[in-house]
C-alpha cells in the first residue's frame, strides 16, 4: 500500500486581545464550501515564499480583516496533518494598531474567552493550542 504524502504549509495565526478587555480574543469562522468549512480559527494564513512570519501575519490580517497589527512574541507552535494538508501552525501575540476588524475573508468574527472558544467547533490543529491557552501555559498575554 502506498500512502500519499500531504503538502506541508506554514500557517501563522494571531492571538489578538479585544481592546479594553484582555480576557477576550478575536476568532473567525471559516467560509462555507472550502476546506474546514465553518470551523473556527485564529486570524492569519499561509506564509508565502521569502516572507517572514511577522510580515505574513500583518499581510493576512490587512487583507482579511482590514486592520493593521503590531506582531509580538511567538506563543505556541504545533503540527497537524489533515487528509489534504499538513499544517505547521504558529501563534503570535498581536495588537490592533488601527482599524475595526471586518470579516472580509471569513463567515463571522467574534471575541471570545479561551473557555468559550473550547465550546466552538474549532480547526483540529488548534485543539492542543486551546488546551494550553485555557491552562495558562502560554505565559503572559499582556
Ligand atoms: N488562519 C488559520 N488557519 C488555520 C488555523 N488552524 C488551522 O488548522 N488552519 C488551517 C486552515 C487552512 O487549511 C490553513 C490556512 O490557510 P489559509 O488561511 O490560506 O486558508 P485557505 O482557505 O486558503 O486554506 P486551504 O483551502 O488551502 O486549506 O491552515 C488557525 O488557527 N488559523
Amino acid at each position: 500500500m502506498t500512502v500519499a504524502a500531504t503538502r506541508t504549509v506554514r500557517v501563522v495565526a494571531a492571538l489578538i486581545p479585544k481592546p479594553e478587555d484582555g480576557r477576550r480574543f478575536l476568532v473567525q469562522q471559516r467560509l462555507p464550501g472550502g476546506s474546514r468549512a465553518l470551523l473556527w480559527e485564529f486570524p492569519g494564513g499561509k506564509v508565502e515564499k521569502g516572507e517572514t512570519d511577522e510580515a505574513a501575519l500583518a499581510r493576512e490580517c490587512r487583507e482579511e480583516l482590514d486592520v493593521e497589527l503590531a506582531v509580538g512574541r511567538r506563543l505556541w507552535e504545533g503540527r497537524h496533518t489533515y487528509p489534504d494538508l499538513t499544517v505547521e501552525l504558529v501563534l503570535y501575540l498581536a495588537r490592533l494598531v488601527s482599524g475595526e476588524p471586518r470579516p472580509l475573508g471569513a463567515h463571522a468574527l467574534a471575541f471570545h474567552t479561551p473557555a468559550e472558544m473550547q465550546a466552538l467547533p474549532f480547526c483540529e490543529a488548534d485543539i492542543p493550542l486551546l488546551n494550553d491557552l485555557v491552562a495558562g501555559r502560554l505565559g503572559s498575554l499582556d
